[in-house]
């Protein structure tokens, strides 16, 4: 074999194994790349069902060299903790029971306050300390979820019309239409009916003097037509807005005694001075 060959075979043999080298290379990179989005997906998902699980236990991954007994006792220790100084507040209440519960008691039975009760706290109903009274179609049901997100309120779910409907169920009645609430949290509740019942500043003022009024105010002509939209789509063979909104069908004179503007100029019966309008 003369030299040149012998250098072109080498030449060949150089670039096979370089190709393969490459190759190789390519592979190592691939399965590692696979083997790290798969370990970072399953701990993503294995993260998510730990949440759903528990969304008041507050557990901390822990790095993963740090022995399993170990970790499991630091998650504890961290767990008990954070019991101690987190308030665990659900945002809802759907149901409540009238008998099992005497004024101001607290709810011990019901599971749902388990964790409540496990941190010492104990929750009990409270008559109302503000009150959402109007107006109808001003977006009250908005105001009052924006509200009730803050962890220091908690509100009845649905209009109670205490007030206006039931006040004769008298006050018993009313605070068991109320939701648990721990000290220092504030109870509301909404019924946009108040602001149009005469009875009610009185009946509010006796029962609290110093109860928040919350009123959220809205163009009357759109509120109007909001509030017979509502109305229309309830009961078939409705007149016509304006039929009704005008007087003979004037297309001139407001018909101020209807319903749906009424609510418009009724604000006379409440003092300005105690509410916030919004
Ligand atoms: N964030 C916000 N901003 C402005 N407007 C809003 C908002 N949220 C609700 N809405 C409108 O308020 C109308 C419903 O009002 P209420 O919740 O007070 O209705 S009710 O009295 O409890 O039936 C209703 O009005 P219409 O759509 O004109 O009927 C809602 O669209």
């Amino acid at each position: 074999m003369s030299a040149r060959s012998g250098w072109d075979l080498l030449w060949r043999m150089n670039k096979r194994s370089c190709a393969l080298t490459l190759l190789m290379c390519a592979g190592v990179i691939y399965l590692s790349y696979s083997f790290n989005s798969c370990l970072v997906t399953n701990l993503n998902r294995a993260l998510r069902q730990q949440r759903a699980r528990g969304f008041l236990s507050f557990s901390v991954t822990a790095p993963r060299t740090v022995p399993i007994e170990e970790n499991e006792k630091r998650q504890m220790r961290l767990r008990q903790e954070k019991q101690t100084i987190v308030r665990v507040v659900p945002l809802t209440w759907t149901g409540f029971s009238i008998g099992n519960e005497t004024s101001g008691e607290p709810i011990d039975g019901a599971p749902k306050y388990r964790f409540l009760r496990q941190q010492g706290l104990r929750p009990s109903r409270k008559l109302p300390d503000a009150l959402i009274i109007g107006v109808k179609k001003g977006g009250t049901r908005a105001l009052l979820e924006f509200i009730r997100l803050h962890p220091d309120v908690r509100a009845a779910g649905s209009e109670v019309h205490f007030f206006d409907r039931f006040y004769n169920k008298g006050f018993t009645w009313y605070r068991h239409h109320m939701p648990p609430t721990l000290e220092g949290q504030v109870t509301m509740e909404k019924t946009p009916s108040y602001f149009v019942t005469r009875e009610v500043p009185q009946r509010v003022r006796q029962m609290n003097p110093s109860m928040k009024l919350l009123v959220v105010v809205r163009d009357p002509v759109t509120r109007a037509i909001s509030d017979y939209t509502q109305a229309a789509s309830k009961k078939d063979g409705m007149r016509r807005f304006e039929d009704l909104a005008f007087l003979n069908g004037s297309g001139g004179l407001v018909d101020t005694s209807w319903g749906p503007v009424k609510i418009g100029v009724m604000l006379v019966i409440w003092n300005v001075g105690y509410i916030v309008f919004l």
